[in-house]
């Protein structure tokens, strides 16, 4: 039988329990600028409007990329594909960010932010705003540049596994 859970105090790690059912893509945020370079994995990710172009990124203010990403102004939204997970792992928290960005090759394009190559899609970024709510930032970020990756699988993080999705081969 379903569980209702209709206490006004919903305890944190109901809540966790709960959005661990909502599917959705993982992305490796980075920036580039005057505070340097960092990069970190975020599914708190999602379309605003297309008019302009705008996404937005949540950001826990205790990690350690925090303030490199709030004195850039700038990122780049690196949706991941199917066979990133590894990469994932790294930029999830912990590991020293010379060894985050060494497992993998990057270009930039408008904003300097790296584009990971073999991404499906790279939405390059100004951060036009900031929200702070509880724990996080919400950046928003207007897309200043695009690059599409070849592949068509992708990679969604669903009850706290990772699960690849759609074609597996070009
Ligand atoms: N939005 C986030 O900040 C976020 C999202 C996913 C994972 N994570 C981090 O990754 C690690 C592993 O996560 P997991 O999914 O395997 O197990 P988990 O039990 O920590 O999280 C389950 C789900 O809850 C949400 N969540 C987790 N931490 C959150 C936070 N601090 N604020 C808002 N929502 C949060 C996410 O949707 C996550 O998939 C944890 O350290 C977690 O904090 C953070
Ligand atoms: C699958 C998955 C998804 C997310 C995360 C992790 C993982 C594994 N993390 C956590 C985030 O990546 C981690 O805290 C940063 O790498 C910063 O870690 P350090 O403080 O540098 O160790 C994360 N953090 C965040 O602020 N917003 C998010 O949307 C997510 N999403």
């Amino acid at each position: 039988m379903a569980e209702t859970l209709n206490d006004p105090t919903v305890e944190k790690h109901q809540f966790r329990d709960a959005m661990s059912r909502l599917g959705a893509a993982v992305n490796i945020i980075t920036t580039d600028g005057p505070a340097g370079r960092a990069g970190f994995t975020a599914s708190a990710v999602c379309s605003v409007t297309d008019s302009p172009p705008t996404l937005l990124v949540c950001l826990n203010r205790s990690a350690s990329v925090y303030e490199v990403f709030r004195e850039n102004m700038q990122l780049c939204v690196n949706t991941l594909a199917a066979g990133h997970e590894s990469l994932s792992g790294l930029f999830g928290g912990k590991t020293p960010m010379a060894e985050r960005f060494i497992a993998a090759d990057w270009t930039t394009q408008v904003t300097g932010s790296p584009i990971l190559s073999g991404a499906l899609a790279s939405f390059d970024c100004t951060v036009s705003q900031i929200v702070s709510v509880g724990t996080h930032d919400i950046l928003v970020c207007k897309t200043r540049a695009l690059v599409f990756g070849d592949s068509r699988s992708g990679l969604i993080y669903f009850d706290r596994r990772y699960h690849p999705v759609g074609e597996h081969s070009f």
